[in-house]
C-alpha cells in the first residue's frame, strides 16, 4: 500500500538529461522522512537473513539509500565511481546507459572471495550501469551477488542482462 504511494511520489521530468528521455526523479521521495523509513524498512525485511557482507553501492544515487541500509544491517558500504573519482588502485568497465557511455571504478582492495555483496542502486533502466558494477563485484571471486534497486522500468528489460545474478529485486516497477 505505501509502495503505492512512494511510486505516485516520484516525480516524472521529460526531457531530461537528453530530449526523449523520461527522468524518474526520486529526490521528491528522499526528501520525505517516513518514505525513507519505509523503503529502509522493507529493505532490511528482504536482506535481513541472506547473511550479506557488503553493500555496493553506485554513484551517485545509490548513495543514498545504500549506506542507509548497511548501518540498518550492520554490514560494510563500498562505492562504485565514475572513473577518476576513487584515490587508490582500481578496476573499472566502460558501459553504456540509457542515455550515454560512461566508465565506472571500484579500488582493488573492497572485496573478498567470502562477500556476499548486494549490488545497490537507486534505477535500473537498460541494465548497463548494473552489468558493469556486476562485472566489477565478480572479479574478486565473490560467490553470491543479490542486485536491488528501488525502482524498474520494466520495458527497457535491464533485467535481462542480469541473469547471472543469484536475484534481482526491485521495489518499484514500472
Ligand atoms: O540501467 P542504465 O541504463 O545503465 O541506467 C541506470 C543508471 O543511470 C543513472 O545513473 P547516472 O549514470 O545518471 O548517474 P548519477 O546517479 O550520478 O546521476 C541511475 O542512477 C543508474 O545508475
Ligand atoms: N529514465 C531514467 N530516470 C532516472 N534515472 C535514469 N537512469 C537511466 N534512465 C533513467
Amino acid at each position: 500500500m505505501s509502495l503505492e504511494k512512494i511510486k505516485a511520489g516520484i516525480r516524472d521530468v521529460p526531457d531530461f538529461p537528453h530530449p526523449g528521455i523520461m527522468f524518474k526523479d526520486l529526490t521528491t521521495v528522499f526528501k520525505n522522512g517516513n518514505d525513507l523509513q519505509e523503503i529502509a524498512s522493507m529493505l532490511y525485511d528482504k536482506y535481513k537473513e541472506t547473511g550479506l557482507t557488503k553493500i555496493v553501492g553506485i554513484e551517485s544515487r545509490g548513495f543514498i539509500t545504500g549506506p542507509i541500509l548497511a548501518e540498518k544491517l550492520g554490514v560494510g558500504f563500498v562505492p562504485v565511481r565514475k572513473k577518476g573519482k576513487l584515490p587508490a588502485d582500481t578496476i573499472e568497465e566502460s558501459y553504456s546507459k540509457e542515455y550515454g557511455v560512461d566508465i565506472i571504478q571500484i579500488h582493488k582492495d573492497a572485496l573478498n572471495a567470502d562477500d556476499v555483496v548486494l549490488l545497490h542502486d537507486d534505477l535500473l533502466a537498460t541494465g548497463g550501469t548494473m552489468k558493469a558494477a556486476y562485472n566489477l563485484v565478480k572479479k574478486f571471486g565473490v560467490k553470491t551477488v543479490y542486485v536491488n534497486c528501488l525502482v524498474e522500468l520494466d520495458f527497457l528489460k535491464g533485467r535481462d542482462t542480469l541473469e547471472e545474478a543469484n536475484e534481482v529485486y526491485s521495489l518499484i516497477h514500472f
